[in-house]
């Protein structure tokens, strides 16, 4: 057993006769009682790596997101009709309020332009006739853009989606991909005439380059809002978290009530 110099220096002789000192026993308890402890961690940090090789084994969508971050995502849904703003003010937002801006509209359309991607021609097609794509894909896209900007240096985790979710399909594949890894606190639902998106669509078709800012496709675009978008957005008015904005405004004044929304 270790002495220590206290005990030496004060009563080296009688201490080393007698091979007892009190303050030695207590450290020597006390480094014993931290090399247990040690152990007992590494014991279960090791246990829970082959947990986690297991869970790699059966399932690869277990190590992700959630991993170390003490609190869900918070989440904002930015619904409405096609043309009403959204875009313009998550921009705005997102530079001003910190929150990440996530369209997925955005989303699609670049996974549509990656020459290799084995989705494009499904996209595509349904953004050409202005339907929804496939639930699953939508929502790959955004928890893949939600961990990656999770995993990058500034750590985000507030969210301002944009344009989704736009049928039950889409909430279904939600709850079951993402679910309770994020907290969807807010749906600001924008409202706007029909024929206000119409102007501000074709307005926009001079410059977007987008299919679908046709006035065929808009007019498909509305179909599907009101037959598949409307009824998700009473869902979640049925719920209270929905905070309507009149988007028939300036952009200014639109922006000025969702900052003092996302700003309580
Ligand atoms: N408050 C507004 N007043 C007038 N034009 C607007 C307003 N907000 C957006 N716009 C314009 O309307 C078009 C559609 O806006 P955008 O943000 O792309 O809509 P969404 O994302 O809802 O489809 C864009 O050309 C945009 O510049
Ligand atoms: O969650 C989404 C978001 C977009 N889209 C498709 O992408 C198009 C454009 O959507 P975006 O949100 O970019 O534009 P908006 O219709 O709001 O102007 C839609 O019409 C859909 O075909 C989709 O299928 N699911």
């Amino acid at each position: 057993m270790a002495h220590c110099s206290s005990c030496s220096s004060s009563s080296s002789s009688s201490s080393q006769s007698r091979g007892f000192c009190p303050f030695s026993l207590f450290l020597f308890i006390g480094s014993a009682i931290a090399s247990v402890r040690y152990l007992k961690r590494r014991e279960q940090s090791s246990s829970r790596k082959l947990d986690d090789d297991d869970d790699d084994d059966d399932d690869d969508d277990d190590d992700d997101v959630e991993e170390d971050r003490p609190s869900p995502f918070r989440v904002v849904f930015v619904l409405g009709g096609p043309g009403a703003g959204k875009g313009t003010q998550c921009q705005l937002l997102s530079e001003n309020l910190g929150w990440a801006h996530l369209s997925a509209g955005d989303l699609l359309r670049a996974e549509r332009a990656k020459a290799d991607s084995k989705l494009a021609d499904v996209i595509n097609s349904n953004i050409s006739a202005g339907r929804i794509v496939p639930s699953e894909i939508t929502v790959e896209l955004l928890r893949n853009a939600m961990e990656e900007m999770y995993s990058g240096e500034n750590r985000q985790t507030k969210f301002l989606i944009d344009g989704f979710p736009r049928s039950e399909g889409n909430v279904i594949a939600w709850n079951e991909v993402v679910g309770n890894r994020a907290n969807v606190e807010t749906v600001l639902f924008f409202e706007c005439p029909e024929d206000v998106l119409t102007s501000r669509l074709l307005e926009r078709s001079k410059t977007s380059g987008r299919v679908d800012d046709t006035i065929d496709v808009i007019r498909k675009r509305f179909d599907t809002y009101k037959e598949e978008s409307m009824p998700i957005i009473e869902m979640y008015e049925k719920d209270g978290r929905v905070k309507k904005i009149i988007a028939d405004r300036s952009m200014e004044e639109v922006y000025k009530e969702i900052e003092a929304i996302l700003g309580e």
